[in-house]
């Protein structure tokens, strides 16, 4: 299915970016704007906390899901429906461009993303091919049928940042050390850098297709850069986490620059080239702020396990998000992190109202 053609693009992309740009609040704050309300969005909000989305994936594995532009519009569209969230974020994977460039890896439910052959050494290197659009034809169809869905609610588009696609690559799976990539890091710098960098380049493809199809703002997510110190991160990763995020400057297309565990990173991550830094929950927003520096947003940062509690307690936690965010040169409500499965929808209904002033 060909959805818009290139020849389309200029005509259609250009004019809802530009309007939405002035218009969404979500690109507002992501400029430093004021905006009448908040704009807010939940990492994760399409997903197992919705029943819908449960129902949509009985039987059908994640990656296929992943690559089905029908399926990928209905499950993006899903939590926009429910929540009225601010942005609707692109339903895929991080690991969805390693896939397509046929490299072995699998997401298994419960566990995460699993790789057949993880990368030890030079050899390792070869799969990692740079990305073409014609490897996602699935990504720019499910963009332009999301277009004509959305509305005025903008698009965001994602990938995984090379350190975070880097650790599921050298650890085989899931790791809480990520021991096996600070040993290749420390040990073989040149391969390591050989690595993040046709990562990155990987990366820049897979957002390539996306920036080109028409999305609104990205997020470059390195859930896992805060297993690092800062001066690991900034001699290690930093530089290639820079080249993507330059890659689409100019754009006008807001980057978003997001991990766990971040709070020492904040000032590195917002040096990489990011105009909005995701924060987790340990940090306030109105330190992050300061951390992040004048001419940057900040996104976040609710503890997710907050939606577990009660009523009182979870309004008083939204209300010191806002006060701390309000300090910040453009704030978007989210999560500290991803929405977890167990979450009860109508909870998260009722913070899009606080953060909205209901
Ligand atoms: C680290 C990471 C991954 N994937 C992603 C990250 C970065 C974000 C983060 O830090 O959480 C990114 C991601 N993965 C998914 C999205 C969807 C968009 C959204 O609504 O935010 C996004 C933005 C869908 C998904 N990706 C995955 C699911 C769950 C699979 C399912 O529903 O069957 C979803 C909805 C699978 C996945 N994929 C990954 C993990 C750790 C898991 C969870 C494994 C599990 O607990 O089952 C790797």
């Amino acid at each position: 299915m060909a959805v818009g053609t290139p020849s389309d693009l200029a005509a259609s992309v250009w004019p809802r970016r530009a309007g939405l740009a002035q218009r969404a609040p979500l690109l507002r704050a992501a400029r430093g704007e004021p905006t009448d309300v908040t704009p807010v969005w939940f990492m994760r909000q399409a997903g197992r906390a919705l029943p819908e989305y449960r129902a949509l994936r009985a039987g059908v594995p994640m990656l296929d899901s992943c690559q089905d532009a029908a399926l990928i519009t209905e499950i993006t569209l899903q939590p926009v429906r429910r929540f009225g969230t601010d942005a609707a974020i692109f339903f895929s994977d991080i690991v969805v461009p390693l896939v397509a460039i046929g490299v072995g890896v699998d997401i298994v439910a419960g566990t995460g993303p699993v790789v057949a052959e993880p990368v030890r050494d030079a050899a390792g290197l070869a799969p990692l091919r740079p990305l073409t659009p014609d490897d996602v034809p699935y990504i720019h169809d499910a963009i332009r049928l999301l277009l004509a869905e959305l509305g005025d609610t903008p698009l965001i588009g994602f990938a995984g940042a090379p350190f975070t696609l880097a650790s599921y690559l050298v650890e085989g799976g899931p790791s809480k050390t990520h021991a096996k990539t600070k040993q290749l890091m420390y040990s073989d710098p040149a391969l390591w850098h050989a690595l993040l960098d046709r990562l990155a380049e990987i990366t820049i493809g897979f957002l390539r297709v996306q920036v080109d199809a028409g999305i609104d703002a990205l997020q470059l997510f390195d859930s896992w850069a805060g297993a690092l110190d800062e001066a690991d991160y900034r001699r290690y990763v930093a530089p290639h986490s820079a080249k993507v995020l330059a890659a689409f400057e100019g754009s006008g297309v807001p980057r978003i620059h997001f991990g766990v565990n971040t709070g020492e990173l904040l000032t590195a991550m917002g040096e990489a080239g990011a105009d909005v830094v995701g924060v987790d929950w340990r940090v306030g927003l109105d330190e992050a702020a300061r951390r992040v520096g004048p001419g940057r947003a900040v996104q976040g940062n609710l503890d997710p396990t907050a939606v577990f509690a009660p009523p009182d307690v979870l309004a008083e936690k939204v209300r010191d998000v806002l006060l701390r965010g309000s300090k910040a040169e453009g704030h978007i409500f989210n999560l500290g992190h991803g929405v977890l499965p167990e979450t009860d929808p109508g909870v998260l209904a009722h913070v899009v109202d606080l953060v909205h002033g209901g």
